[in-house]
């Protein structure tokens, strides 16, 4: 059996990542690795969340608040129908957005709980989020002020900087991938 652990801590002898990051690394590994045994053990199904209201569309499906039965957390469940994404060719980009999500850990980035598929939808239960897209605070407050536009580019600078570090490139409109957390 490989330990990852012990992988990267040898990647890391032979690199100069800062030891804080290293310890958040491994860290990060080791959840996300008692987080996989767990649902290798517990088959998670669209039937372990409640859904509640819709809060969005995507280009495949809706995006719902829901909650899961089992610890009353609240998410945000996307539902991506399969056969649109075969239709459109974008099956490749759907599972690139996915890995990036259970890849990439970063404040700037929406966190990926758990991702799963059924014969006909693959579901994403993402941290929700429930400020809404940068383009609908635009759309509502017209101009933003000088302090508020370079909080928001700051931390747009941060997520690309921590998707381009996984070997991602971002190909979307800025503002509608910027979602905030505050609720406007
Ligand atoms: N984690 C979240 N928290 C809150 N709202 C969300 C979340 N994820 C998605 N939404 C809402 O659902 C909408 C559609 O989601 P998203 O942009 O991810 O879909 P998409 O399939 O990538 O669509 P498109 O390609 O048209 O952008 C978002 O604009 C947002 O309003």
């Amino acid at each position: 059996m490989v330990c990852r652990g012990s992988v990267l801590e040898k990647k890391f002898a032979s690199s100069d990542v800062p030891e804080k990051e290293q310890i958040n690394l491994l860290k990060d590994l080791e959840s996300k690795e008692t987080q996989y045994i767990w649902l290798k053990r517990h088959k998670i199904s669209v039937n372990g969340f409640d859904l509640l209201t819709i809060i969005g569309k995507g280009a495949f499906g809706e995006v719902r608040l829901c909650r899961e039965k089992k610890s009353g957390n609240i998410y945000a469940m996307k539902k991506q129908k399969k056969s649109e994404m075969l239709i459109r060719r974008q099956v490749e980009h759907v599972r690139a957005e996915r890995n990036l999500l259970a890849e990439v850990a970063s404040h700037c980035i929406v966190k990926l709980y758990y991702s799963f598929q059924d014969v006909e939808y693959v579901h994403l239960i993402m941290e929700y989020l429930p400020g809404g897209d940068l383009m609908t605070l635009l759309i509502k407050e017209e101009t933003l002020t000088e302090t508020v536009a370079r909080f928001y580019i700051a931390q747009s600078v941060l997520a690309i900087e921590s998707i381009h570090k996984h070997n991602y490139i971002h190909r979307q409109n800025w503002t509608t991938f910027c979602w905030t957390t505050m609720v406007i």
